[in-house]
């Protein structure tokens, strides 16, 4: 190269998924650098339960910048305790290294409804890469789960018959874990709903109707070192996610997140013991009329080390209606987003991130995707 000539250090644009597909992020530079965020804020939930309206209200301030300017936050005080976060690291650990076989016997194929195990290079959210360098192991929202208490009124012909969730029979407190887990995760989920309602000026319990029986996934994820900084390895490419929010426990103290602000720089979202990163999700985006941000954010272990996770995600029940909130728009203004049915729009997202799953297949011959 000609002594002098510019090198190009980073790509001109960042490719990410979000909505209904591939979009793209132009990287800026200069003059042409938008005020945005350069860190991701930490937001104390202690008073989130206060008996005292004006330190909930306090929180919900908090949140609003959160949501408002970067979209993520990190959350202190949650009320998910250190004992149950081990025993899940640990069992979650002790999943990961089974054999491949054993693994494989809950393979997502074999689950009308994607969940299982899913292993390496199955996902792939950036078409320049070979696929996302991790394994995962997920559940839903499943009323045959005994665990879940479904409502008794529940309508069942939305589900698929069972089994619909699978899971492994070792390690042998596994399924129990997960599922303390997921109450735990759910209970943070309630009280963030209602100091996202405080937050929209909204009475609290506006959303509380979402809860009945929750799209509420859960999402363990295992990602081994990759190669530095290779452009065509990823743990998990560029994408938004199809949540109302996203609880992401950072179960180890390795360094992989990263989150795409409005320059198309990536700002670290490193581990910090005892926080759950929370996210809006492209539900919340829309019910807020573009007000709170579902941010880009992708996955990229280049520390050498093991990386272990676990995703909460949590949406409304499969039959909710997403209107915008009226809160969110100004007197004249008119809603950019028409309103959907939460189960809908979820299981057609879901449906086209897994190509070559065989409910996939059969929804793209029906032209349902
Ligand atoms: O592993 C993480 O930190 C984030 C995972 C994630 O973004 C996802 O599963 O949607
Ligand atoms: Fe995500």
């Amino acid at each position: 190269m000609a002594p002098g000539a510019l090198v190009e250090s980073e790509p001109k644009e960042v490719i990410f998924h979000a909505g209904k597909g591939a979009q793209k992020r132009y990287v800026l530079s200069g003059s042409d650098l938008k005020p945005t965020f350069e860190s991701i804020p930490t937001v104390d939930f202690q008073n989130a339960t206060s008996l005292d309206i004006d330190e909930r209200r306090a929180v919900a301030r908090e949140v609003y910048e959160a949501f408002t300017k970067v979209g993520f936050l990190y959350a202190i005080n949650h009320g998910i305790n250190k004992d149950l976060q081990d025993r899940t690291t640990s069992v979650i650990k002790e999943f990961f290294g089974l054999p491949h076989e054993e693994k494989m016997k809950i393979h997502i194929n074999k689950s009308p409804v994607i969940k299982g195990y899913e292993g390496y290079l199955e996902t792939r959210l950036d078409e320049r890469t070979p696929g996302d360098l991790k394994e995962a192991f997920n559940i839903a929202d499943d009323p045959y789960d005994p665990e879940q208490n479904a409502p008794p009124d529940l309508d069942l012909s939305t589900y698929p018959p069972p089994p619909l969730n699978q899971w492994p029979e070792n390690p042998a407190t596994f399924r129990s874990t997960i599922y303390e887990y997921r109450a735990a995760a759910q209970n943070f989920a309630s009280t963030l709903l209602r100091i996202i309602a405080l937050a929209l000026d909204l009475p609290e319990d506006y959303f509380d109707h979402m809860t009945s029986f929750p799209m509420a996934g859960l999402r363990a994820l295992h990602y081994p070192p990759q190669p530095t900084a290779a452009d065509d390895a990823i743990g998990i490419g560029a994408h938004a996610d199809y949540s109302w929010i996203t609880l992401v426990n950072q179960l180890t103290d390795t360094p992989a997140l990263e989150v795409l602000n409005a320059n198309g720089h990536w700002v670290p979202a490193p581990p910090v013991e005892g926080s759950l990163v929370v996210n809006v999700g492209d539900f919340l985006e829309r019910a807020t009329n573009d007000k709170f941000v579902s941010t880009v954010h992708r996955v990229r272990n280049i520390s050498g080390r093991e990386r272990y996770s676990l995703a909460y995600f949590f949406s409304p029940s499969q039959d909710v209606m997403i209107k915008t909130v009226s809160t969110c728009l100004a007197p004249g203004e008119t809603a950019k987003y028409e309103d959907v049915k939460a189960g809908d729009w979820q299981l057609e997202r879901l449906l086209r991130a897994r190509v070559n799953h065989p409910t996939s297949i059969a929804a793209r011959q029906r032209g349902e995707i």
